[in-house]
């Protein structure tokens, strides 16, 4: 595995989703970045990424469901297989999280924020926390912060 390039301008947004708000979700995040001609914009499954996907992105966008006061287990099964080899390779990356929740998220928020900042990342947008059913409200906001991000990176700020 190869240490990331300067030139990597991958948007890569992880996700988990047993009922499809976090999908949606995240499918808003993607949308935004995508309107940023410049940055590749990655949507996966949190079970279907690895080691090289982290590593090889320049900022990353956690999208999570809260289950059980906590993130949802596949992205925490992610934190898990990944953790000890790219720890070193993550360094100074920005990231930003989105918690779908029933009526709190808080637990979800904390839990992925202490892991990440074991990874040394850089959180450089609030998080959007959302309870109940997806609105069109928070579908902009997601949309927003994809944008957001994608312009940051597109302007070398990120
Ligand atoms: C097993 C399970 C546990 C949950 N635990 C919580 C919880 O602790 N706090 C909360 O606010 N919502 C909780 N919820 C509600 C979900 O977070 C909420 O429905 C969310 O939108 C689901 O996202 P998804 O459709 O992407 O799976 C739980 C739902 C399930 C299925």
């Amino acid at each position: 595995m190869s240490a990331m390039e300067p030139s990597d301008k991958t948007l890569l947004i992880v996700y988990h989703s047993q009922s499809g708000n976090t999908d949606r979700l995240s499918r808003a995040v993607e949308r935004g970045g995508s309107r940023e001609n410049a940055v590749t914009v990655k949507r996966l499954q949190a079970a279907s990424v690895g080691k090289n996907d982290l590593v090889h992105c320049r900022t990353l966008v956690i999208c999570s469901p809260e289950y059980f006061g906590y993130m949802a287990g596949a992205i925490k099964d992610l934190f898990d297989r990944t953790y000890e080899d790219v720890r070193p390779m993550m360094a100074g990356k920005a990231y930003a999280i989105v918690i779908a929740a029933g009526n709190d998220g808080r637990g979800a928020l904390q839990s992925i924020e202490r892991i990440l900042a074991g990874f040394k990342l850089k959180k450089v947008q609030d998080p959007v926390i959302h309870c109940g059913p997806v609105t069109p409200e928070v579908i902009s906001r997601c949309e927003e912060l994809g944008q957001t991000l994608a312009a940051g990176m597109e302007f070398g700020i990120y």
